[in-house]
């Protein structure tokens, strides 16, 4: 028995994710890139500050900045002037007050700022309602960020945030990992073409937007046909060119299912075959000099739910990210559903507005089949019931993962 006999038993799906980010070595090269390019791109390096912020005292309040020893029992000042934000602050003159704008240099000598609101401006002078605390309203050198503090995290995925962060320090350029390169493939003659028999080829771009959304690079090289020959030498020419060789179709066991035979005439070898899984049992993971090969079935919702479960497990190790841990999020059947057992299933859930014990009720979309798209168009997210269970009652406790998220 090979791994590739039908008699071969299915892999269970924590097996199936395993193997297949077992075959994936992380990326390790690296390249720099203009701040403004680098998001959701994985931090190369660990960023640390070069200075404290704030670097010198700044106002925190638009107001008026005072020495409180220079306060009359009546807590009138006169005003002797403006700072302006990213005006040089200068000195406090003894017995005043200077106006100041939220984010200005304090000047030498004040130790508070009181907000317009808390004064009566009359002319030149000002009178506070309450005697001030000292310090209040200045932001104190270092209290924002030390010096030597980490801004981005080796291995963080660059979010908007970190961008802003950056900014701030004055950073304009970041190391990050290059991205993951994807080379595309669909199969099957019937695709693209005229006539009764042709379908459009939908996986393809499906699976593209997928891996573009995951944070890949992709090489989109059109559609294999059902010819062992012809696939054979396409993959060949393709090893070690990419980091996965993703291919939907032709991996299941009809007479024209040429991928396996195909990848091992190419010199690559099949490290795993066929999944407990419904939709999307005959997905195959093997690989092909350095690259990595991942067959999803041709079915559009097999090829969906194995990109979810499998290629984004494994674009995630390619990036030394986590695992996120598959359908977290509980839910509570909104429906009644026998099923036959022994592939664990996965199928489109809507969100409808009702809840048990504060989780939310899902109704299930479609009727199982792996066909057909159309049941995600109105789908919030991938509901998942294990291997053995045989009915679903109305109210049962499920598990899910929301969808339009990212894959990883
Ligand atoms: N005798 C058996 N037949 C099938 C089995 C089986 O175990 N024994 N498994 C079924 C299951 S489950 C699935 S899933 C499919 C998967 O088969 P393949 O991966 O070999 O895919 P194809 O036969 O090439 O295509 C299946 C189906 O999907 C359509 N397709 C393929 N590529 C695309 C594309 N890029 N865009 C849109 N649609 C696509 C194709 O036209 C077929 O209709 O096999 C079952 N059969
Ligand atoms: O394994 Mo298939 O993907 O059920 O349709």
């Amino acid at each position: 028995m090979t791994v590739h006999d039908s008699s071969a038993p299915m892999l269970d799906i924590p097996a199936a994710r395993r193997l297949a980010c077992d075959l994936i070595k992380p990326l390790t090269a690296t390249e720099t890139l203009a701040l403004a390019r680098s998001l959701g791109r994985i931090a190369a390096e660990t960023v640390t500050s070069g200075r404290a912020l704030p670097m010198r005292e700044r106002s925190a309040m638009d107001g008026f900045a005072l020495r409180l020893a220079d306060l009359s029992p009546a807590l009138s000042l006169p005003v002797a002037g403006t700072i302006a934000a990213g005006a040089l602050a200068g000195a406090l003159p003894t017995g005043a007050a200077l106006r100041i704008f939220t984010g200005a240099l304090v000047p030498a000598g004040a130790d508070c700022v009181v907000p317009v609101e808390d004064c009566t401006e009359e002319g030149e002078t000002i009178r506070l309602s309450a005697r001030p605390k000292p310090g209040q309203h200045i932001r104190k050198v270092g209290s924002e960020q030390p010096l030597g503090g980490v801004l981005l995290r080796q291995g963080t995925r660059i979010a908007p945030q970190h961008i802003g962060l950056l900014a701030a320090n004055g950073i304009a350029r970041v190391r990050v990992l290059r991205m993951p390169r994807i080379a595309l493939f669909s199969s099957g003659d019937e695709l693209g073409g005229k006539g009764p028999a042709a379908i459009p080829d939908s996986n393809r771009p499906m699976l593209m937007a997928l891996a573009l959304a995951a944070g890949a690079e992709v090489d989109d090289l059109g559609i294999l046909p059902d010819d062992l020959p012809a696939i054979t030498a396409r993959l060949k020419a393709l090893a070690g060119r990419a980091d996965i060789i993703l291919t939907s179709g032709a991996v299941s066991m009809g007479g024209r299912d040429h991928l396996r035979p195909a990848l091992e005439a190419a010199g690559g070898q099949i490290a795993g075959w066929r999944v407990a899984l419904k939709p999307g049992k005959p997905v195959m993971f093997g690989t092909l000099g350095a690259s990595v090969v991942t067959g999803l079935p041709g079915n559009p919702f097999s090829a969906f739910t194995g990109f979810h479960l499998f290629v984004a497990a494994q674009l995630a190790t390619l990036t030394d990210q986590p695992l996120a841990p598959l359908f977290a999020h509980p839910a509570r059947a909104g429906f009644d559903w026998a099923r036959k057992p022994g592939r664990a299933e996965v199928f489109p859930i809507r969100l409808s507005h009702g809840e048990i014990d504060g989780v939310p009720i899902v109704q299930r979309m479609g009727e199982g089949s792996s066909a057909t798209l159309f049941p995600l168009a109105e789908a919030d997210g991938l509901g998942f019931v294990p291997a053995e269970t045989t009915k679903v009652s109305f109210g049962a406790a499920l598990r899910f993962m929301p969808l339009g998220q990212r894959v990883f």
